[in-house]
């Protein structure tokens, strides 16, 4: 964490981050402040992606790498933070229109966000240390370099991990609230939003896949929240690459919508903000001796600048949708950051 701090004051690059329920946490750091672009997923690094790839991902190309276990200094408790109702009526609108667009039959579903802001004096190293307490089953984060900003997250889905040519990734849709002592209670809707997102992944890997296979759909625990999940599993066809499979999935319909290019339409003409590398993806590439691609989707995150934190959180909407609920679940993932900060 010293050693955190100090490449933050000088503005060199890093990330440090944990995998989901690991203990291990890996630091990388870079010792200069180039920034090199990711061209075909060929490269070794750590790498970080915007929503639209076509803006860029970065590689941070380590020269040093620290593994360690987290001993932390605070002790999370589960506080309730404040939410405010600011930019409710422009979120209702947005999501009025995304089910117009479905009610019409140019999309099936579309996943609609949001940005907010929230004034911190907390040093990164104490977000950071926070984060590992408080979402154990997350990729937690935090990522620094001086030509592209400072993120840290806690995001419950993975992208895709491949190693060889065993591929992993997962369909991940719907959210309702956590509350201590009882197993969450789907609906249709939710129901519906989730098999959609497992259907339209199989469709579009099974060109590239010797076998693959779609588990059911079970409930996982996100911090306050609940989603429902299918592992996916599979093995990669011969002539597949790394490249291909991450164009395949980046954007999920977790995060844009179905069919892709539709939706990612709507999506930057009618948001009203830039996302940027909210729902972008992150995380190792051909990073150790094992050559494992291990990468995650950035949801749960805030953009750090000076003492401002900008939270990003959005919402599967469908035909079932009602924009005053979406409200709500957006106002409710924006706790996972809240909380922290
Ligand atoms: C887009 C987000 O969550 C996605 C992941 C899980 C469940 C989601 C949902 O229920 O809508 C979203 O698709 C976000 O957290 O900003």
């Amino acid at each position: 964490m010293e050693k955190v701090g100090l490449c933050f004051q000088k503005g060199l690059p890093f990330c440090i981050y944990r995998k989901p329920k690991e203990e291990q946490i890996t630091a990388v750091f870079q010792a200069d402040d180039r920034l090199h672009p990711v061209v075909d997923f060929t490269e070794s690094g750590f790498v970080f992606a915007p929503f639209r790839l076509e803006d860029g991902a970065v590689l941070l190309k380590p020269d040093q790498i620290y593994l360690c276990k987290h001993t932390s200094s605070v002790h999370a408790k589960a506080e309730e933070v404040l939410v405010t109702e600011a930019g409710k009526q422009a979120h209702l609108d947005l999501v009025q229109k995304g089910i117009q667009e479905i009610a019409v039959g140019r999309l099936g579903k579309v996943v609609l966000s949001r940005k907010l802001e929230k004034e911190t004096e907390k040093p990164i190293t104490e977000i950071f240390d926070k984060l590992l307490q408080s979402y154990p089953n997350a990729f937690c984060y935090l990522f620094f370099h001086p030509k592209v900003g400072t993120w840290c997250g806690a995001t419950p889905e993975t992208l895709v991990q491949i190693q060889n040519k065993t591929m992993r990734t997962m369909s991940l849709a719907a959210t309702l609230p956590f509350v201590q002592g009882e197993t969450p209670n789907w609906g249709q809707k939710e129901l519906e939003e989730q098999q959609m997102v497992s259907d339209y992944i199989k469709e579009r890997l099974t060109p590239s896949m010797e076998t693959l296979d779609v588990a059911a759909a079970k409930s996982v625990r996100a911090g306050n929240l609940w989603h429902l999940r299918s592992e996916i599993k599979g093995v990669l066809s011969q002539e597949s690459s790394v490249k291909e499979i991450i164009s395949l999935l980046h954007p999920t319909p977790a995060v844009c919508g179905i069919p892709t290019q539709a939706a990612r339409t709507f999506i930057l003409e009618n948001e009203g903000y830039q996302r940027t590398y909210y729902t972008g993806f992150l995380g190792e590439l051909n990073l150790n001796a094992k050559a494992e691609v291990s990468l995650f989707v950035n949801l749960r995150c805030m953009e750090l600048q000076g003492s401002t934190a900008s939270i990003f959180v959005g919402g599967g909407i469908t035909q079932a949708s009602d924009p005053e609920r979406e409200w709500i679940e957006t106002q409710n993932k924006s706790r996972t950051m809240l909380n922290i900060l």
